[in-house]
Parts: structure tokens; C-alpha cells; sequence
């Protein structure tokens, strides 16, 4: 547990925030934003930003704004037409922004992020520099995804996910999830009239994947498992998650005063190194390893690196540096990691000793089939 935020009063006078606001909030019923309670959000990230907090917005809402603007009244199923919408609605999402932070005399800087920016390491270390320049420079970052490059196979789908790697990428201290809810409930309040709010409680804790399994709105695509899956991504760096309701009258106000809304996610171990932050933060596995318990062993007590020689089954296609999932022989993920070696190397050397691989692939390549500062536990 960081001590650094013992209570919400702490919390609420923390130095740097990252606000994600959903596409549940944003719209009017899917018709396009609305425009009212954008201003009233601006309003009071300006004030916290006058008051000395650092504020990077992470917005949706581009699609259901595209989709006013050229006239869709379903949304669209087609991918190049959800791309279409997105590129039109960014448009909309950026005046209204721009606008309404004139007014306090802020700027603000567009931000388009995929998941493929953040997985190389280079393009992560690069949006990191930009987006801590904008930071230092006062200015207010609107981060969405970049839905227009992006397909089914490689993209976040819902801003939480965003959200909470953007929070890993500024290094903020809170992330606050603003929705349609109060908060998460035991069951989805939508299909639950007895679901209670839970008012703090660790990200790590297992019993919430169970409370927030009831799916999205009709706006939204990520439901509250994204949510607690964010909260749980950021709490792997150290940073605390909010997720609380966006219509609820001055809500990140009421947050930066201590008072308890919401749910408030601690994260309970100490923050991961930025390095491994990075590799949490893959979220996009090209293949599978499953390893037999003296690998697990290895890896999950004595932060050893993954040798073949504990490694029972392969799957996938990828290739050296890639992302696979190692999981238990019972499916239980327990790891991810950069492999060095291809599928069609790995299946060859799998089960062996190291010695053997110079008569196995015809090269002595790397010892370890993950090295373990390319591994981060799950
Ligand atoms: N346990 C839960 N607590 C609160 N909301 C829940 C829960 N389970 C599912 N939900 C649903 O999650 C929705 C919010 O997620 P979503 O529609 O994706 O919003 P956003 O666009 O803000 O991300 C709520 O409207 C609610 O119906
Ligand atoms: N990038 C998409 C947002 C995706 C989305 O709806 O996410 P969420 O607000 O988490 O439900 C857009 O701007 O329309």
C-alpha cells in the first residue's frame, strides 16, 4: 500500500491527474456530445489546474459526434464507416474542448494514441516526452484513441484502458473514471436495485471482477470490468483510481476537497519499475506458453527468467521480441513477456536445456527463452 495517500483528503490534494470522461457522459443519447456538461467538466479541470493540480483529459465521444454530423442514426457496423465517424467527431471533440478552455484562458493539445504506439518502446518513451512537455508548458492534453488507424485486432475499444496507461505513461498520482454511475456496485445497478456502492476497496481485490461483470450501457463500450482492469493497470504503477459520476454536480471538485465519492481503488504493491510498467501496459499477446509448476515456481517466488526447459506447450505466432501470455498447466495467466526467440525456434527448443540448442536451431541464441527484466508478473 503507498502510504503517500492515506486518506481522500490526501488523495484530493494529489499533484497530477489524468480524467477520463466516457462516451456513456459525453452523449446526449448517442446524439452527438453534449455540449452543456462538457462545459461544466472544463470549468472544474480549469479551477483544478489553477489550484496547482496537473490535468490530462482522456475524452471519448468522437464517434457518437461523427455519427450527429453526417446524419447515422444507428451506429455504424462497418469498420472504415466507425473510422469515418471517428475522424469527423474528433473534430467536433476538439472545438468544444479548445472553446471552453479558452474561456479560462488554457490551451490544449490534441493527443491520438493506438495501442501499437504504446507497445514499442521508443514510440511509448516518445508520447511519454511530449506528453510531460505539454504538462510543464500548462497545457491541458485531450488524449482519445486513434480510432482511424486502428482495427479490431489492435485496438483499446474502450478509453479505460487508455486511460490508465496514460495515467502509467504521466506518472499520475490519480486516475479519475468519470461515468454514469455513482461508482461500482456489487451487481450492475441497471439490472440490480439492491446493488450497494463500494466505497474503497484494493484494485488487486478478486471478488470485483464478479461485481463487474454485468457488461456496458448502451453508449458505452467497456462496462465497469474495464474499469476495474484499469484501476488495476494503474495501481501497477502506483497511481490510485476514482471511478465516479459525472453528473454528480461538481464532482472533481468534490474529489479535490476529500469528500468521499465515488470508488476510491488503492493499489496494494509497490509500484512496478518503468520499464516493467511498459510491459504491463501490452496488452496485445501474439502467442501463448503454458510452463510446468518448477518454471512457475521460478518465475512467481525466485524472479528467475523463463527457460524452455520448463516450458510444456507452445502456441501463437510470433516472433523474437514479441508479447506472449505464460500461463500454468491450469490456464492461469502468470506472466507476460518479450520472447527471445520465434514460435517456430520456440516449438523446437521447448522442453530442452539450453545446451542443446546450438544442435536443435544450428545457433546459440540467448540462454533464456524470456529474460527476466522482459518479464512482469500477473
Ligand atoms: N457493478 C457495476 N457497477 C456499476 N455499473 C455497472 C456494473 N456492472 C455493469 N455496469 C454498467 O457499466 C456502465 C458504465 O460503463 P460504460 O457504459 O462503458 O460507460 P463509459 O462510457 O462511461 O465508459 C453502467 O451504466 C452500468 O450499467
Ligand atoms: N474512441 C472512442 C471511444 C471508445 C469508447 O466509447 O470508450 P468508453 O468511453 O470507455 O466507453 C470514441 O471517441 O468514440
Amino acid at each position: 500500500m503507498t502510504a503517500k495517500f492515506e486518506s481522500r483528503e490526501s488523495l484530493g490534494r494529489s499533484d497530477r491527474w489524468v480524467v477520463k470522461i466516457g462516451s456513456a457522459l459525453l452523449t446526449n443519447d448517442g446524439q452527438g456530445l453534449d455540449t452543456k456538461a462538457i462545459a461544466g467538466w472544463v470549468d472544474q479541470i480549469s479551477a483544478l489546474v489553477r489550484s496547482g493540480i496537473e490535468v490530462v483529459l482522456v475524452s471519448s465521444g468522437s464517434v457518437a459526434e461523427g455519427m450527429k454530423r453526417l446524419g447515422m442514426t444507428d451506429r455504424p457496423k462497418s469498420m472504415h464507416e466507425l473510422q469515418a465517424a471517428a475522424a469527423v467527431g474528433q473534430m467536433g471533440l476538439v472545438q468544444v474542448y479548445e472553446a471552453n478552455f479558452q474561456r479560462h484562458k488554457l490551451h490544449t493539445a490534441q493527443i491520438l494514441l493506438t495501442h501499437d504506439d504504446l507497445s514499442d518502446r521508443q514510440r511509448y518513451l516518445n508520447a511519454r516526452s511530449t506528453l510531460r512537455e505539454l504538462i510543464r508548458l500548462g497545457v491541458v492534453a485531450v488524449v482519445n484513441e486513434n480510432d482511424t488507424v486502428v482495427t479490431d485486432e489492435i485496438k483499446f475499444g474502450d478509453n479505460d484502458t487508455l486511460g490508465a496507461l496514460v495515467a502509467n505513461l504521466v506518472e499520475a498520482d490519480l486516475l479519475v473514471i468519470l461515468t454514469d454511475q455513482q461508482g461500482l456496485f456489487t451487481a450492475d445497478p441497471r439490472k440490480n436495485a439492491d446493488a450497494k456502492m463500494i466505497s474503497e476497496t484494493l484494485a488487486s481485490d478478486g471478488s470485483l471482477d464478479e461485481m463487474a461483470s454485468g457488461g456496458a450501457g448502451v453508449l458505452g463500450r467497456g462496462g465497469m470490468a474495464t474499469k476495474v482492469n484499469a484501476a488495476r493497470l494503474a495501481a501497477r504503477a502506483g497511481a490510485h483510481t476514482i471511478v465516479a459520476s459525472g453528473r454528480l454536480d461538481d464532482v472533481l471538485l468534490k474529489i479535490s476537497s476529500g469528500e468521499a465519492v465515488g470508488t476510491w481503488f488503492k493499489p496494494d504493491a509497490r509500484p512496478l519499475d518503468a520499464r516493467k510498467q511498459w510491459l504491463a501496459g501490452h496488452l496485445r499477446a501474439k502467442g501463448e506458453l503454458v510452463l510446468d509448476s518448477g518454471a512457475v515456481k521460478a518465475l512467481t517466488q525466485l524472479n528467475r527468467s523463463l527457460l524452455s526447459v520448463g516450458v510444456r506447450r507452445v502456441s501463437g505466432a510470433f516472433n523474437r521480441g514479441e508479447m506472449v501470455v505464460c500461463r500454468d498447466e491450469a490456464g492461469r495467466v502468470v506472466a507476460h513477456g518479450l520472447v527471445n526467440y520465434s514460435v517456430d525456434e520456440a516449438l523446437k527448443i521447448v522442453g530442452r536445456p539450453s545446451e542443446c540448442f546450438e544442435s536443435v536451431l544450428g545457433y546459440l541464441g540467448e540462454e533464456e527463452l524470456i529474460h527476466r527484466d522482459n518479464l512482469v508478473l500477473m
